[in-house]
């Protein structure tokens, strides 16, 4: 694909386009078939006094695979040092604050609502090792009607004094926090089982973790080969294991309902491992040229068939814009292109807006639900206008429906999502 992309792909992109949606409102569900046909697309723009404006589209909410919602305070700053001194210097002295509840609360209300008016309707977000906040976290995306993965993070070793938990404390804080999220029967809600990376966690940890997610069956969250240093950590940590991916698998955290962030540095083993498990890969390209971590090559993630999503990784990442982290991971992509043999196909802009909805759905093992507008599923949805009065994006006459849905990809903004859907509900826009 990459930049001669094919009919038929873009039809699959194209089909994602449907009409306004009063049916799935109310219903809460997709209630009518997929529209194929271009000229349908068109129904639902503006009526201007003399002539049809063609400005506005409807498409899948984003689905943020990786976002530390803790982290939003330092969005857009303090992005000057690779991961493990960064982590370090910036990010664990921050996560400990949230032993503080009002200001997890502040934080957590704010993050949720800047993602939803971003367009993200699905964000797996790590919260911190206090149960307390994590709970904090959990009412803000419900409050919001955002659907939300929520783990409180575990780590009890290699980690600052004042940030590390006990083996035994961290198991019996997170089942309490499993049952709590599960008590409230919110279907937009789940837990999310949280090692926070192998260099923060002792096997033990990780195959308690493990068992718990077998027991209440629950969707894995970690960070997997982000950088040389982290990985070399790694080997020196667990010298028994064949490598990083090892470690997971035999300690149980490699499910099909497992997203591992980064992945930069597979080696063929971990790849081969991670499709036999059904493992999928948050690719987080913000993140990974911020903090200088290294280039992920998606293309031939894809072409090995790894479930492939994106994460705004905030804040490795500085943007909480999925919009962010679809142009960066065709920026990455198009760099990788330039080392490769000329035959190597970048991703195209068609493959990364997949990336960000129906990807991140199969990463998150939530394809049967959400992603795209297949009939059954639940109304997760942008409105988005290329005229709103305060777009900051030109349009003109003669632009195609693709010229305006690239316009929006490359340089749109949240001043062009008039409203987003959860499950039929809207949750941002007029009236909300
Ligand atoms: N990007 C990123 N990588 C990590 N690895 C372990 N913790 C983190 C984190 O908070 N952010």
């Amino acid at each position: 694909m990459g930049h001669g992309e094919s009919i038929a792909q873009n039809t699959l992109f194209f089909s994602n386009l449907v009409q306004f949606p009063d049916a799935h409102r109310s219903s809460g569900r997709v209630t009518s078939g997929v529209d194929q046909r271009w000229d349908e697309v068109y129904t639902y723009r503006r009526l201007g006094n003399t002539f049809v404006y063609y400005s506005q589209f409807i498409i899948p909410g984003f689905i943020d695979t990786h976002i530390h919602a803790p982290q939003y305070p330092n969005t857009g700053t303090k992005v000057d040092l690779p991961l493990l001194e960064w982590l370090n210097a910036y990010t664990f002295p921050l996560e400990v604050k949230y032993s503080d509840l009002k200001f997890a609360r502040d934080v957590y209300q704010k993050v949720v609502h800047k993602t939803l008016s971003n367009g993200t309707t699905t964000a797996s977000y790590f919260a911190t090792i206090h149960k307390g906040a994590s709970m904090a976290l959990c009412d803000a995306a419900e409050s919001f009607g955002q659907r939300a993965y929520v783990g409180k993070c575990n780590s009890d070793q290699n980690l600052p004094d004042n940030y590390c938990e006990g083996t035994a404390a961290s198991l019996r804080d997170t089942e309490e926090f499993i049952m709590e999220v599960l008590g409230r029967k919110n279907p937009l809600l789940t837990p999310v089982i949280t090692p926070r990376y192998a260099v923060s966690c002792t096997t033990e940890l990780m195959a308690g973790l493990g068992k718990l997610a077998e027991k209440y069956d629950l969707p894995i969250q970690s960070h997997l080969c982000e950088s040389l240093a982290e990985v070399k950590w790694v080997s020196e940590l667990f010298p028994q294991y064949d490598s990083y991916t090892d470690v997971y698998d035999k300690c149980g955290v490699f499910t099909n309902k497992t997203v591992m962030a980064h992945c930069v540095y597979l080696t063929e083993f971990d790849v081969a491992l991670m499709k036999e498990r059904g493992v999928g890969v948050s690719h987080c390209p913000n993140s990974n040229l911020s903090i200088c971590s290294g280039l992920m090559d998606a293309r031939t993630w894809l072409d090995k068939g790894l479930k492939v999503g994106l994460g705004t990784d905030v804040s490795g990442g500085y943007h909480p814009s999925m919009l962010d982290a679809i142009r960066l991971a065709i920026h990455t992509s198009n760099a990788l292109s330039i080392q490769r043999p000329p035959d190597y196909k970048s991703l195209s802009y068609q493959e990364a807006f997949r990336m960000a909805t129906l990807g991140g759905a199969e990463v998150l093992a939530l394809d049967d639900t959400i992603g795209n507008f297949e009939v059954g599923k639940d109304f997760d949805a942008l409105l988005v206008d290329m005229e709103s009065s305060n777009s900051r994006v030109d349009t003109f006459d003669f632009d195609s429906i693709e010229d305006l849905v690239q316009k929006f990809l490359f340089i749109g903004d949240d001043r062009n999502i008039q409203e987003v859907y959860v499950c039929g509900q809207k949750v941002v826009g007029d009236g909300k």
